[in-house]
């Protein structure tokens, strides 16, 4: 058995500096687990940063240095800032296929430099999982204070609390507790994407009383290529966003629609300006895809030319 250990920064990796602000400092060979991991790991450090300042180009990179990583394991673990760890996750699940080894990321909500850190058991957690039979054929996973997520499921629910991630869509699909590791539920993975070469724009707007859909005409000034618009309720728009989603779809922009809810699916209920209209214009009702991972989405089914798949993905 030999598990990868890919390090990428984050708070995992972090430390206070000079002016007590907290910088990613630990580089990955340093970065170290309890010393019960049950087998040799190799790590290599492929990032140093905080995972707010990556861009899609590189989180697509990193995704691609992934899978490429993997193939060369029985299992490989990433670790990751917490704050976009959600779309590094899900993006890897969009195009990693059924038969892969497990890929597991972790990350930390205290910093290397605490006493009470919660990385290094998040990381023994993460090897455990990448090493166990029990992970196979679930495609990605996340794991933070025991608690293990499907990538597709996985996002960050809490600024700082030390199970900071919740599945959108019910609940963990697993846990690890000393050391011991049950997987309960089998994701369900509809069939994925080419990693294409680049990404395209997709920008998301969000909704509020009288928003007036200023941002949505600047994202089609800026070259996007789709647009999720994060709705209100079930998927309404205000007058003015309504409006400019129609300029979008006329523009040849295919328009994805979540919602500001923190939990729930979007449909085409109210008419009179709500949601159905916004169907009716040519809008795609995402159900309970969070706006991070339907941008992600969107843009992976634009670059492969698989737009007629999105429903996939949009039921599961
Ligand atoms: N807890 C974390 O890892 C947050 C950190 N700011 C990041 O790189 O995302």
């Amino acid at each position: 058995m030999n598990v990868g250990l890919l390090t990428t920064g984050g708070t995992i990796a972090s430390a206070p500096g000079p002016d007590g602000t907290v910088g990613v400092a630990v580089a990955g060979r340093d970065l170290h687990g309890l010393d019960d991991w049950p087998v040799p790991v190799t790590v290599r450090e492929v990032a140093l940063r905080h995972s707010f300042a990556l861009s899609l180009a590189e989180v697509r990179d990193l995704v691609s240095t992934i899978r490429a990583e993997a193939a060369q394991y029985d299992g490989l673990v990433v670790t990751h800032g917490t704050d976009t760890l959600e779309e590094t996750a899900y993006l890897l699940d969009l195009v990693t296929p059924a038969d892969s080894v497990p890929v597991v990321l972790t990350g930390a909500q205290r910093h290397a430099g605490e006493r009470d850190g919660d990385g290094p058991r998040n990381l023994a957690d993460a090897v455990r999982i990448a090493a166990s039979p029990a992970a196979r054929g679930l495609g990605p996973l996340v794991v933070m204070d025991g608690r293990i997520h499907a990538a597709r499921q996985a996002v960050k629910a809490h600024t700082l609390a030390l199970d900071a991630f919740a599945s959108f869509d019910g609940g963990p699909i697993g846990e690890v507790r000393r050391g011991s590791v049950r997987i309960w539920s089998s994701p369900v993975r509809p069939a994925g994407f080419d990693l294409a070469p680049v990404l395209p724009r997709v920008d998301v707007v969000t909704s509020y009383v009288g928003a007036d859909g200023v941002q949505l005409a600047a994202c089609r000034e800026a070259g996007a290529r789709g647009i999720v618009l994060e709705a209100l309720g079930a998927g309404n728009p205000t007058p003015g966003l309504l409006a400019e989603v129609r300029r979008c779809l006329s523009a040849g922009l295919p328009v994805l629609v979540t919602s500001r809810c923190v939990s729930g699916p979007t449909a085409a209920i109210y008419g009179h300006g709500g949601g159905a209209d916004l169907a009716a214009s040519g809008a795609l009702m995402a159900g309970s895809l969070p706006s991070s991972k339907a941008r992600l989405l969107l843009s992976i089914a634009l670059a492969t030319d698989a737009l007629p798949r999105l429903g996939d993905h949009l039921a599961a």
